[in-house]
């Protein structure tokens, strides 16, 4: 280890409670802990933000950092400590929304009592993609959804925009100015659609090709990638989902789109690709399945669809809130868990789905399960706390393909995180002296009280956020280490 004092390493070392889920149903719960983020702004790409040490049970957060690098002085070390007193601020993975329409995010709340996917489509969602050719618009809008997204914890969102090249560059912008993770997908479509919503094949492939060199050769933010996206197979030729599989894979790719959400489209898939063995297939045949693809629904799959989904590796997006409002159906996540299929992390899908919060994804996941264990009576389909809050991130890192870098506190991974608070000044969640004040004399003092009041442990204050917790409980957010800020 060298003595000579270095003015250009920048390490913050945060400390606190982390929680996270290393594993489906396993709630990790460290507190006293310091963990160290290299943030030198000379350092390649691949080592700032990276988490450097994790030391549990640590008293003194700084001296932890200079026992890890006896190099750093006072100057170049930050200690940044969540303040609680209170017992209920911790750290938190930030979420993973794997599933997102950035350009549907003016619709959010508006569905229509009867609508369902094909009719919505038609009736909210193609006019207003289409709209957003004009840029004013696709900025006012992009801006708001990324913040919103942002504000709700969400430190890594796979956005679809529109067919619109000039908007989906702007929204890689974006993203890159307000400093959140993304992938970044034009979507891609040529038959079945609106004649004012709609390109070629040709045209499709092109302006696919530009924005990937944009996102690549210009924007040049590590974080912000392309990501190649057919909305779904029936808005889509077989030319063109060949033809940008092959970009796809050439330039190892990231793909998107939608499979088996609702009955009347798979109905629909069925007639348009007779020569294929069922949906999912479609995509096989034409070189979309890959273990950077994302389906998002996947409700209604056949063993044999999830068969080919497992050897593929390819990941699946659950947007229950959408497949509620749509009444699309319920996806059996905890069963096709059991069967094997370890790829899935949660999606908003804005706005089909009314709310850029993954963690109210996560409750709606819980309670579609529940519905599900009903309907079916089999409590085999319900999804615990841990699990639901797995699915909102290490579940969404497996199934973007970054698990070695986001979705847990690990050393090597990126410090993506949020800040929970419980009693933060805007929360509307209310707590009692003896539940949180390490106070659990109040309680014993009350001669007349035959039953025990205590206080909360963690996994009660978990539980409490996991239904209770809205955007006002988080109250800072970081992305690759740096704090973030919205508009
Ligand atoms: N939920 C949803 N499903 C789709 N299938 C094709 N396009 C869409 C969309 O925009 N939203
Ligand atoms: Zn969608």
């Amino acid at each position: 280890m060298t003595r000579s004092k270095n003015t250009e390493k920048i390490f913050f070392t945060f400390y606190g409670t982390f929680i996270d889920t290393p594993e489906f149903g396993v709630i990790r719960i460290r507190h006293n802990t310091a963990i160290g983020v290299c943030m030198n702004s000379t350092e390649s790409a691949d080592k700032y933000g990276t988490i450097k040490f994790i030391i549990e049970n640590c008293i003194d957060p700084y001296s932890a950092t200079l026992e890890f690098d006896s190099t750093l002085t006072e100057n170049n070390i930050k200690i940044i400590k969540s303040s609680d007193p209170r017992k209920t601020c911790f750290y938190f993975p930030g979420f993973i929304d794997t599933h997102i329409h950035a350009s549907q995010y003016p619709n959010c709340g508006i569905i229509g009592d009867n609508s369902t996917l094909l009719d919505w489509l038609n009736t909210y969602t193609f006019p207003t993609e289409a709209a957003l050719k004009h840029l004013p618009y696709a900025s006012q809008v992009y801006y708001k959804v990324v913040s919103n997204t942002l504000r709700n914890g969400t430190t890594t969102a796979s956005y679809f925009t529109t067919i619109d090249l000039d908007a989906t560059k702007m929204m890689a912008k974006i993203c890159s100015k307000l400093g959140q993770r993304a992938m970044i997908g034009k979507v891609c479509m040529d038959q079945n659609s609106p004649e004012y919503y709609i390109e070629t094949c040709q045209e499709s492939v092109d302006s696919l090709l530009k924005l990937i060199n944009y996102i690549n050769d210009e924007l040049c933010d590590p974080l912000v990638k392309p990501i190649v996206t057919p909305r779904f197979a029936p808005s889509c030729s077989s030319d063109l989902m060949t033809e940008i599989s092959k970009i796809a894979q050439k330039q190892s790719l990231h793909i998107q789109t939608h499979l088996s959400e609702n009955f009347n489209e798979i109905k629909w898939v069925k007639e348009l690709f007779p020569n294929c063995e069922n949906y999912t297939d479609v995509y096989r045949q034409n070189g979309l399945l890959s273990r950077k693809t994302v389906l998002a629904h996947s409700i209604h799959l056949s063993n044999k669809e999830i068969d080919i989904i497992k050897q593929t590796h390819s990941g699946i997006s659950h947007c229950p809130i959408s497949n509620t409002t749509l009444t699309s159906g319920e996806c059996p996540v905890k069963q096709m868990y059991l069967y094997g299929l370890d790829k899935i992390g949660l999606g908003t899908d804005v706005s089909a789905g009314y709310s850029c919060s993954i963690l109210e994804s996560a409750r709606a996941a819980y309670s579609v399960s529940r519905h599900l264990s009903i309907k079916q009576n089999d409590p085999i389909c319900k999804l615990t706390i841990k699990e639901c809050l797995f699915l909102a991130t290490m579940g969404g890192a497996k199934v973007l393909d970054m698990d070695q870098l986001i979705g847990s506190f690990e050393v090597g991974k990126k410090f993506d995180c949020q800040e929970i608070d419980l009693q933060s000044p805007q929360s509307t969640i209310d707590f009692f002296d003896w539940q949180v004040l390490g106070n659990s004399t109040v309680a014993k003092k009350e001669p007349q009280l035959d039953v025990q009041l205590g206080e909360f442990d963690t996994n009660e204050i978990l539980s409490k956020w996991f239904f209770n917790g809205d955007d006002r409980n988080v109250v800072n957010v970081w992305v690759n280490g740096k704090k973030t800020s919205t508009v």
